[in-house]
């Protein structure tokens, strides 16, 4: 950064430097008189975190790009001639929260702290002026964190999906069905679980091929979904093996629900991807949570139902 000039209202019209807007230029011209005007080539750093700011920064020309220290890739803000920077860390005399960057060749008047104090002292409308800067880079700033929090909410909910059935995965198992299932024997209600695989379904990719596979159990996943209540819970617990957590169901009704689901899913037709129309069948181990007993302990006893489901196929078990 070199200085080049000192800076005189030739330079840029106050009209055009938002925090002079409407302000009086005999009434600021001595001092602005007083600051330099100095080069930025493209790219150089103006500020940073961790590194002491004394001055604020107006862009005379060119432009500066602003972002947060987290994301060095994503543009809080890009600011443009009469624009300015580094306000807040004069005022408060801490440290820059944000980088700032040359975006081409710039060229900036800089007004050292005690300069820009005696604007504020000698014109009610600097200040004014600053305060609507600030208030706007606050309103931004509140944006940009709205915005990351919501993409940290979609990531971790993505993150719990399984892409091909759109049910909950095994990491989401691992992280809520524990809680889940202490809620529900604290409050002494019942939960269900039923534990369905399709079966022979190693045969729809030999003979339809993988990608047919795939498509079958996108269908069944939501077959499946569409036939529970919204507070019933479908996981993807291993290749073709779904788990349905049926919460405040006892074992009469989780069997009904599963012979439901088994007459839904063999009364489907899937097309392959060659066009040919072809059915299939599931079993189903149903289990009801005993209290006290462990996440593993109940799905151990599901499996086991299975386990006994498979031995016929295409029927219910518990
Ligand atoms: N297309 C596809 N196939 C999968 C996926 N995950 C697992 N599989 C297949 O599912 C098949 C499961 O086969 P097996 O466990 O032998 O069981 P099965 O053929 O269903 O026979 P039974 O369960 O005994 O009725 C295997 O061929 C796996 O490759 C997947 O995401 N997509």
């Amino acid at each position: 950064m070199d200085v080049i000039r000192r800076f005189s209202l030739d330079d840029l019209p106050l009209e055009m430097v938002a925090l002079f807007e409407g302000v009086d230029a005999a009434s600021v011209e001595d001092s602005l008189g007083e600051c330099d005007v100095v080069s930025l080539a493209a790219g150089e750093l103006l500020l940073a975190p961790g590194q002491e700011n004394a001055h604020l920064y107006v862009v005379v020309k060119g432009g500066l790009r602003v972002h947060l220290k987290l994301s060095r890739n994503k543009v809080l803000a890009i600011l443009g001639p009469g624009e300015c920077v580094g306000e807040m860390s004069v005022l408060e005399n801490l440290e820059p929260s944000a980088l700032v960057r040359a975006e081409q060749d710039s060229e900036l008047l800089v007004i050292p702290r005690d300069i820009l104090w005696s604007l504020i002292g000698k014109s009610h409308d600097v200040a004014i002026n600053l305060l609507t800067v600030m208030c706007s880079r606050l309103r931004r700033t509140n944006h940009t964190v709205s915005r990351e929090i919501e993409n940290c909410r979609q990531f971790k909910q993505a993150s719990r999906i399984d892409a091909l059935t759109g049910l909950y995965n095994r990491r989401w198992l691992r992280e809520s069905f524990e809680r889940l299932l202490e809620r529900q024997n604290r409050a002494g209600g019942k939960l269900a679980v039923l534990m369905t695989d399709v079966d022979h379904f190693k045969q729809v990719n030999d003979v339809h091929g993988h990608l047919s596979g795939d498509r079958v159990l996108n269908e069944i996943g939501t077959a499946l979904l569409a036939r529970l209540r919204p507070s019933d819970l479908a996981v993807r617990y291993g290749g073709e093996e779904i788990l349905v957590i049926l919460p405040d169901m006892g074992k009469t009704e989780a069997l009904e629900v599963a012979e439901r689901l088994r007459l839904g899913i063999k009364d489907m037709r899937f097309t392959a991807l060659s066009g040919e129309v072809f059915s299939l069948t599931a079993s189903f181990g149903v289990a009801e949570s005993a209290g006290g007993e462990t996440c593993d302990q109940l799905l151990h006893r599901a499996d086991a139902a299975l386990y006994r489901a498979k031995r016929r196929r295409d029927c219910v078990c518990d």
